[in-house]
């Protein structure tokens, strides 16, 4: 506290109290009340003209570069590539995987080896399992179109999700979207409720205290859940491998994740808990974040019916009418005004509100000197919202992303995926994952939102999931 107090009036932020810094700002605040208190706090630093803004809760400091000029000073850094304090709570669960694992030799062995994972030719390969489950995804929506029932899509696109990609990267069906009390999915959410209620509340960093008020246990219950779960998806692949059931893959080209992983553990490159936690990482990183990208660009859509039939004349005319053809990547490549539509979605509401480095040296940001130790936010959520950048922001226009408005701003300004070298390595996979669920989705059905725009809102999580689900009314289509 000593060490970071003394910022409070350096770096601008909101007024602070004492040693306890900003922490009474987040006190009984839910996770999206959380979202907002961030957002003001960046829009009034902008508005005084400051390129960042600082909050302390007691010996943390955080600092968010507010632009994306301000922020390429971090994505750029060759050397600040540490993730922050609030991933140790993460650490039990995907410790040592790439996500979470510090700057060093294992992080770069281990990226290296997964990037082929996600070459183009895999994800061609993967078509088949984004538009097996879609399809699944359609059956299980039907009853809503013909009800009349309000849907929380939200669920839905959830359960689909995580069958693709345990489908597509571990070659397993789990068949979520059948079993819908999925405890994989729960455990995901409440592990992810209680990362951000540990960040913001002092009282649950004494491990007494949490432990006495039984949130220690309730961790431990939703992470044996979460390794148990990926520890069968793991033996059961060996052992469809070890039985000839499926054949054994030799190309790295063709392999899926978890097959390239299990090569690497055989070569000694990985060991069993290596595997669990890159598997653990990708099942995670992979599920929750598609999710809530797409269920957020449905709820734009449902307020934005304009919008919405613009993207459905591009569709029919780029795939037909028939709202049960495999989507193909060829074709999916001509989408325009879809794609744009996708960006701005990701733009309104970033799917990962922030993400956090944990400077190993000061860092001097548009003369601002951060110390070392700090948490350096690299935040959509602000950058994207950032009124100078893009005028009316709550506004959602795809035209934004039409490419002469794309040349006036700075690389950096709209970064859902991150930048530089930790950059998200999934992220054509959930692009592309992403469009063939929307296109089913939509050719299939028109939404229509059951409540205001306002009445369910991103929370401040590891990524932004609804506050009160995504509820929407189907109608068919034809
Ligand atoms: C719309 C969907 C997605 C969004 C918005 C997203 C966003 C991000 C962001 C912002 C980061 C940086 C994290 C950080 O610095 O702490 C990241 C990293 C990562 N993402 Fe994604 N992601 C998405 C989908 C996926 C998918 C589908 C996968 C895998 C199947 C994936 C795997 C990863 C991994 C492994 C990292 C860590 C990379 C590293 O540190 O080297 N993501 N993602």
């Amino acid at each position: 506290i000593r060490k970071f107090r003394k910022y409070d009036e350096t770096i601008p932020g909101p007024k602070t109290e004492g040693i306890l810094g900003n922490a009474a700002l987040f006190r009984n605040k839910t996770t999206d009340e959380v979202s907002d208190l961030f957002r003001q706090g960046a829009d009034e630093c902008r508005k005084q003209g400051k390129s960042v803004v600082r909050w302390r809760i007691l010996h943390k400091l955080y600092v968010w570069p507010l632009n994306g000029k301000a922020v390429s000073k971090i994505v750029e850094s060759m050397t600040e590539l540490n993730k922050g304090d609030d991933y140790e709570f993460f650490l039990p669960w995907l410790g040592g995987g790439v996500l979470v694992e510090g700057f060093g030799e294992r992080w770069r062995t281990h990226r290296k080896l997964l990037t082929p994972t996600f070459h183009f030719a895999k994800l061609e390969g993967y078509l088949e399992v984004f538009n097996s489950e879609s399809k699944i995804l359609i059956e299980c929506l039907e009853k809503y179109a013909d009800s009349g029932e309000t849907v929380n899509m939200f669920e839905y696109i959830k359960r689909c999700a995580l069958d693709i990609v345990c489908g597509a990267a571990m070659g397993t069906k789990v068949n979520a979207q059948s079993y819908h009390e999925h405890p994989y999915v729960k455990a995901v959410e409440g592990f992810n409720a209680m990362a951000i209620a540990h960040a913001i509340n002092p009282l649950y960093q004494v491990s007494a205290i949490y432990w006495a008020l039984g949130l220690q246990k309730k961790k431990d219950e939703f992470l044996n859940t979460m390794k148990t779960f990926t520890g069968d998806v793991i033996a059961e692949r060996q052992a469809a491998i070890a039985s000839g059931e499926v054949e054994k893959e030799t190309s790295k080209r063709k392999m899926n994740f978890l097959d390239i992983l299990l090569n690497s553990g055989e070569s000694n490159v990985l060991s069993a808990e290596d595997i669990r936690q890159e598997v653990d990482t990708f099942m995670f990183a992979g599920h929750d974040t598609t999710t809530t990208s797409l269920s957020w660009a449905c709820w734009n859509l449902a307020h934005n019916p304009d919008v919405q039939e613009k993207v459905y004349e591009e569709l029919i005319e780029i795939f037909g009418e028939d709202p049960n053809e495999d989507v193909t990547s060829e074709k999916m490549s001509k989408l325009d005004y879809t794609e744009r539509m996708l960006k701005e979605s990701k733009r309104v509401i970033a799917p990962v509100p922030a993400v956090q480095r944990k400077l190993i040296n000061d860092m001097e940001i548009d003369g601002v000197i951060v110390p070392a130790g700090t948490n350096v936010g690299i935040a959509p959520l602000a950058l994207h919202s950032n009124a100078y950048v893009f005028p009316d922001p709550e506004k959602f226009d795809p035209d934004r992303f039409l490419p002469d408005e794309v040349a006036k701003r700075n690389a950096y300004d709209y970064i859902p995926f991150s930048a530089g070298l930790r950059n998200c390595i999934g992220q054509k996979f959930a692009q592309m994952n992403e469009k063939v669920m929307l296109i089913h989705i939509l050719k299939n059905f028109r939404l229509e939102p059951m409540a205001g725009y306002k009445s369910t809102k991103p929370t401040f999580e590891a990524v932004a999931k609804p506050s009160n689900g995504i509820p929407l009314k189907l109608i068919r289509r034809q």
